[in-house]
C-alpha cells in the first residue's frame, strides 16, 4: 500500500479524470471539499471505478446526532477513510463511529481520523485567533487522546507532532500528515511544514501531499520520488 496520499484539489471532474489517468497504476487519493463541492458525491463513484483508494476528507464537526447521520450515509459510498474535527468533542466522535458502523458495507468501516489543529495554524493564531494557550504539540497530542477514548483509529496532525502522538497512543494509532513539501517547494498557505524525508524520520504512517504533485511539469515522477523517500 502507498504512504502518499494525492489530494485531488481540483474543481471539476475532466480535470481529475485527466490527472489520474496519467498513473499507470492504483493510487491513494484524497477527495475534499474543493471536488466536492464542485462535483457532488458522485465522483467519489467515478475515482473508484478507476480503482483507487479513497480519503474523503469532509472533516465533519456538528452536533453528535448530526454526525451520526452523516457518517452512516458516507460509510455507504465504501471509501477507505473519513474523517472529523476533534474539536467537536469525544461525545460527537463516538456518533461518528456509531454512524460509520451503521452503514458499514459488508461489516467494514471506513478508518475514521480527527483532525487535531490544521497545519496552517501556526502556534501564534492558535493562541491569540483560537485563544488555545500553549504550545501546538501539546493541543494536538490532547486531540489525538479524546480521539483515541472515542474509538477513532488515528488523526491528521503535521509530521511534527506524529512521534509524540506514537508515543502517547501507541504505534498502531494512525498519523496521516499533510503540510508536506520538498526542500525547494513554497510552503503556501502552510504553516507546519515537512519533507517526505522527515515525515519518514518521525514515522508518520500516511504523508498527503497536493500542490507539490499536482502542480509538478511531471506529477507521476514527482509522485513517484515522494513515494521513494516513504519506503
Ligand atoms: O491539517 C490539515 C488538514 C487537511 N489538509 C488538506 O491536505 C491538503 C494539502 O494540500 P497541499 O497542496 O499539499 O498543501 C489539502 O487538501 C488540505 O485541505 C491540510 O493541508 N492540513
Amino acid at each position: 500500500m502507498s504512504k502518499t496520499i494525492v489530494a485531488l484539489d481540483f474543481s471539476s471532474k475532466e480535470q481529475v479524470i485527466d490527472f489520474l489517468n496519467q498513473f499507470e497504476e492504483p493510487i491513494y487519493v484524497k477527495i475534499g471539499m474543493e471536488l466536492t463541492y464542485a462535483c457532488g458525491l458522485d465522483i467519489v463513484k467515478t475515482v473508484k471505478e478507476m480503482g483507487h483508494h479513497i480519503f474523503l476528507d469532509l472533516k465533519l464537526h456538528d452536533i453528535p446526532n448530526t454526525v451520526k447521520g452523516g457518517m452512516k450515509n458516507l460509510a455507504k459510498l465504501g471509501v477507505d477513510i473519513v474523517n472529523v474535527h476533534c474539536a467537536g468533542g469525544i461525545a460527537m466522535m463516538k456518533a461518528a463511529i456509531d454512524g460509520l458502523n451503521e452503514g458499514a458495507v459488508d461489516g467494514k468501516r471506513p478508518l475514521c481520523i480527527g483532525v487535531t489543529q490544521l497545519t496552517s495554524t501556526s502556534k501564534e493564531a492558535m493562541n491569540e485567533e483560537l485563544g488555545i494557550p500553549g504550545d501546538v504539540i501539546e493541543c494536538v497530542k490532547h486531540y489525538a487522546k479524546n480521539a483515541k477514548e472515542a474509538g477513532l483509529d488515528g488523526v491528521v496532525c503535521s509530521v511534527h507532532e506524529a512521534k509524540a502522538i506514537h508515543e502517547v497512543c501507541g504505534n498502531d494509532f494512525l498519523t496521516v500528515t499533510p503540510g508536506i513539501r520538498l526542500a525547494d517547494d513554497s510552503k503556501d498557505d502552510q504553516k507546519r511544514v515537512a519533507t517526505p524525508d522527515y515525515a519518514k524520520e518521525q514515522g508518520c504512517d500516511y504523508i498527503v501531499v497536493g500542490r507539490s504533485i499536482t502542480k509538478s511539469q511531471d506529477p507521476v515522477s514527482t509522485y513517484n520520488e515522494i513515494e521513494s523517500m516513504m519506503k
